[in-house]
């Protein structure tokens, strides 16, 4: 089948890796810039054309949309869509996992083990949602942050009272968790294809640092995970609707906790660490897919 990687670049990693596997599978690939497709809305014949042609013949996509670019890949996902291209992640999924408080909110809901959580708009409510998350220490985490900057440990109530009212006095817009001090600076990632969790690996951050983003200087190694760590992996994916999906766990003294579920989560660290093909997951799994007729069941907004 024609399968289309819709990426910025063919050089990153994840692209390369995607191509690879589809190709040895004996797909065809084009990897497409969202960013130069333009869309015709017509109705009852929608298409996307990329450069000035017509995209033709694809019965699949892999979405791999950029933070920055949320906006216009989404509608390029969605215009796949309503043409009846199987998506690899739903434009639904991708959106709701995008907006970090909207995600929480879902996930609270569907029972996900989370840290405690708050949200709040007033200066004079600061004293009330450190009280909410159980005083200090906690974290306070920009929405719009990204490779652990704009993620703060305020050790006192001082502290965080004025991280939260710097970051109000520019507008900006924060949650506020309980801080978990037994997962010591670690966290687990464990990569979702479908319904299971096809790796997982540790991510250990630098002495003396709590964040274990990778860009922040954290380690990864394998991660053996329990059965629950595992059902609340697939939970948190499923509640998001995302079938490719990086669910971070923190490992706590209640269980597991999620931090976060990435619908674009890269493929060079969970590979390289684990040794697995997870691109060749992927392509598994829209094979499979695809076979039965399921991009008719993707269209929800
Ligand atoms: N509530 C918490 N308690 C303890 N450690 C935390 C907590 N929240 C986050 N951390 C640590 O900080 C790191 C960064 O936090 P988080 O993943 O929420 O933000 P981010 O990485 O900036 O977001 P993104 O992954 O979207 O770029 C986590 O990987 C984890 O190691
Ligand atoms: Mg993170
Ligand atoms: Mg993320």
């Amino acid at each position: 089948m024609k399968i289309a990687i819709l990426s910025r670049k063919s050089s990153l990693y994840s692209t390369r890796r995607l191509r690879e596997a589809a190709m040895e599978r004996g797909h065809e690939v084009q990897i497409v810039d969202y960013l130069r497709c333009f869309m015709d809305i017509t109705s009852k014949r929608p298409r996307v054309m990329l450069a000035g042609e017509e995209i033709k013949d694809v019965e699949a996509i892999v979405p791999r949309i950029g933070a920055t670019y949320t906006f216009y890949g989404l509608s390029v996902v969605r215009q796949f869509e309503m043409m009846g291209v199987f998506s690899a992640n739903t434009s639904q999924g991708i959106s709701r996992s995008r907006d970090k408080l909207r995600a929480m909110q879902l996930l609270a809901r569907a029972g996900v083990g989370m840290p405690v959580t708050g949200f709040l708009h007033s200066t004079k409510d600061v004293d009330g949602v450190i009280d909410t998350v159980g005083g200090a220490p906690l974290v306070i985490k920009l929405l719009e942050g990204t490779q652990g900057i704009g993620v703060v440990l305020a050790e006192t109530r001082k502290a965080a009272q004025s991280v939260i009212e710097a970051f109000r006095g520019l507008d900006a817009n924060i949650l506020l968790q309980e801080y978990i001090a037994e997962s010591a600076g670690a966290d687990i990632r464990a990569f979702v294809v479908g319904d299971e969790v096809v790796a997982a690996m540790k991510r250990q951050a630098q002495p003396g640092e709590f964040r274990s983003n990778l860009h922040r200087g954290g380690y990864a190694t394998v991660a053996e995970l329990s059965d629950e760590e595992r059902e609340t992996a697939i939970l948190a994916a499923q509640t998001m609707g995302l079938s490719v999906a990086g669910v971070d766990l923190l490992r706590s003294s209640r269980g597991p906790m999620v931090i976060e579920v990435n619908s674009s989560p890269g493929l060079e660290g969970i590979e390289q660490t684990t040794g697995i093909d997870v691109a060749g997951h992927i392509v598994s799994f829209i094979e499979e897919n695809v076979s039965r007729g399921a991009a008719r069941d993707t269209i929800h907004f």
